[in-house]
């Protein structure tokens, strides 16, 4: 995988370049308009979520199904161009992974509109893979899946493979795989090929130092082969090294939007106290 993995990415003193923002002029892939989404919970028990009340209903078998509305995403604007990475940062259920799914085409929205350019891939904790079938055969079938050729998807296997690192492990079935290797395989297989948006959900938080120094350098790599990344990390540390631009969820809405370091920065100070 050499070739696709050694991009001049680093200044003269070895550190990473990022890029400047695109100009206006540049051509958006992602446009997010007054996004809301709504999931509907059928079932959920109506009346107070303090202790009392939950024993009471569990005692006297109360079971009053009712319809509860969360708001997952509540007026969301933003537009992406070509050549940005863009970070998603927030606490836990501030509606990262809901956002993704709906630009991925995945959830409806509930108000306003997404629109992108080109075929979004969503690669994420449960990117389908088949895990009866050997890595070896996931390969193949991953390839295809992404329009590849066989002969393509047999040009690249050794690559993916290589880049994967699970060694003997790619004969056996992926059942068998730790959930890190797991991981690993199935970043390797959707990395091989450039996307128009690549949307990366947490997918490398399990891999080790080494893995994750190789998964973001390709993440820069994609960037820079014209398309857009979006990724969703808990670890400050992988969006400041990896995106040019980093969007704050807060409760559904964005709280700041602007450069990744700025906004770590901001968000880092926030939640220290
Ligand atoms: N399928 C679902 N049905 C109902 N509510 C959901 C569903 N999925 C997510 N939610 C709710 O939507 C809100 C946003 O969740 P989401 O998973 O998008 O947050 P997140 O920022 O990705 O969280 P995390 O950092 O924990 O992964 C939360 O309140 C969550 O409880």
């Amino acid at each position: 995988m050499a070739e696709h993995l050694t991009g001049d990415l680093t200044d003269a003193h070895g550190r990473a370049v990022r890029p400047e923002p695109p100009s206006r002029d540049t051509p958006p892939t992602v446009i997010v308009d007054d996004l809301h989404i709504t999931y509907r919970v059928y079932g959920a028990t109506a009346g107070k979520g303090n202790a009392p009340a939950a024993f009471k209903r569990i005692l006297k078998r109360q079971n009053s199904p009712a319809l509860r509305e969360v708001k997952a995403i509540r007026g969301v604007t933003f537009t992406v161009r070509r050549g940005e990475s863009v970070g998603l940062i927030g606490r836990n259920g501030s509606g990262k992974s809901t956002l993704l799914r709906a630009i991925a085409g995945l959830l409806p929205p509930t108000q306003g509109a997404v629109f992108t350019d080109g075929q979004p891939t969503l690669l994420g904790v449960n990117a389908a893979l088949m895990t009866g079938l050997s890595g070896e055969r996931n390969v193949i079938l991953g390839c295809l899946a992404m329009g590849l050729t066989p002969e393509q998807a047999r040009e690249r296997y050794d690559d993916i493979v290589e880049f994967a690192g699970i060694g003997d492990f790619i004969d056996l079935p992926m059942q068998t795989y730790s959930s890190g290797m797991q991981q690993r395989l199935r970043f390797a297989i959707a990395a091989v090929k450039s996307h128009d948006v690549l949307m990366i959900d947490e997918a490398l938080a399990t891999g080790d130092a080494e893995f994750r120094k190789r998964s973001e350098q390709r993440i820069r790599e994609l960037r820079d082969e014209a398309g857009s990344v979006f990724l969703v990390s808990h670890s400050l540390d992988v969006v400041t090294e990896t995106c040019s631009r980093v969007i704050w969820l807060d409760k559904g809405q964005i709280k700041m939007d602007g450069d990744a370091e700025s906004v770590v920065k901001a968000y880092s100070s926030a939640t220290s106290h």
